[in-house]
């Protein structure tokens, strides 16, 4: 498979790590940004096509994956358009919807939506996708093997759903890394070091997420386990409870949903 990266930034640069060698060789791997010295710098990690302009590489690709922000998505697809065929085009970009993408490459193109995390990284991200009727099973394939270089994909129905998606794990990642400094402001308060805060609350979090991965049980029934009763733990939930956490948290990703579709509001007008 031959693919083409229009954005050379943090999550290009996580997909392209899973992918190399895997699902594509890195001299069918071109990648395109603005910024020379980011290229430089993914050609000499991952040995793959650079160039700074859309050109002739990104037209006999396989599949163009867009993931440069959402306000430059339309700009960038204008820019795209003469170079457009029968690739699939596969976009990261958060709220740009599928229809407006089609609009922009004059309708009927093969277009995936897809939100995808951080996590990628280290091949344990997970990705919310979804698809246009003009995408084949083929591509869809091609889309689904691109994402799970980097972790697990969820085909979700309604494209939509995307906008719920991000706010749970597209964004999730930043939510995690704030509750860790939080523990770890706490455990500085409560006379630890800031190091060991940290290696207490990360080892807690990767733990406690493995427990629940692999427990037949629900999360509300391991949670309960941990919770003796007049103990130390109910007095933290207690806490919590008093101050709303649960209802915050809520509130915040609900915010975070409302963005997404606000971004494509905004910037699927033009
Ligand atoms: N970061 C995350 O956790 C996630 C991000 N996303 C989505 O992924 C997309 C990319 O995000 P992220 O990687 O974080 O962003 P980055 O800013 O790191 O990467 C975008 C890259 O595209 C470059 N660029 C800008 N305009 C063009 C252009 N016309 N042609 C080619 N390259 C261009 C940018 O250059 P310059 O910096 O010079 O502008 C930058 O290097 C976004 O749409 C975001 O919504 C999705 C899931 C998670
Ligand atoms: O914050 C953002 O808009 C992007 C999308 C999901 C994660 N980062």
């Amino acid at each position: 498979m031959k693919i083409a990266f229009i954005g050379g930034g943090n999550m290009a640069t996580a997909l392209i790590g899973g992918l190399v060698g895997k699902v594509a060789e890195p001299q069918n791997i071109h990648v395109v940004d603005l910024n020379a010295d980011s290229l430089q710098a993914l050609q000499g990690k991952f040995g793959v096509t650079t160039a700074t302009a859309i050109d002739g590489t990104v037209a006999s690709s396989d599949v163009v994956v867009l993931a440069v922000k959402p306000q430059q998505i339309h700009d960038v697809v204008a820019t795209l358009k003469p170079f457009i065929g029968a690739q699939l085009v596969l976009s990261i970009a958060a709220g740009i919807r599928i229809a407006d993408m089609s609009r922009w490459l004059d309708g009927h193109q093969a277009v995936v939506r897809a939100m995808p995390n951080t996590p990628a990284l280290i091949g344990r991200g997970i990705t919310g996708v979804a698809a246009n009727q003009e995408v084949s099973t083929l591509q869809r394939a091609q889309a689904d093997s691109i994402l799970k270089a980097v972790g697990e994909t969820v085909w979700v129905s309604s494209e939509e759903q995307l906008d719920a998606v991000t706010a749970i794990s597209g964004s999730g990642p930043a939510y995690v890394f704030y509750f860790l400094e939080a523990m770890e402001k706490a455990a500085t308060e409560l006379g630890l070091s800031s190091a060991e805060g940290m290696q207490l609350a990360k080892a807690t979090f990767e733990g406690a997420t493995e427990l629940a991965r692999r427990s037949d049980e629900s999360v509300a029934t391991l949670r309960e386990r941990v919770t003796s009763k007049g103990g130390t733990t109910y007095a933290a939930l207690v806490s919590m409870e008093q101050s709303g956490v649960k209802d915050s948290i809520v509130t915040a990703l609900k915010a975070a949903a409302a963005r997404s579709k606000e971004l494509g509001d905004e910037f699927g007008k033009a």
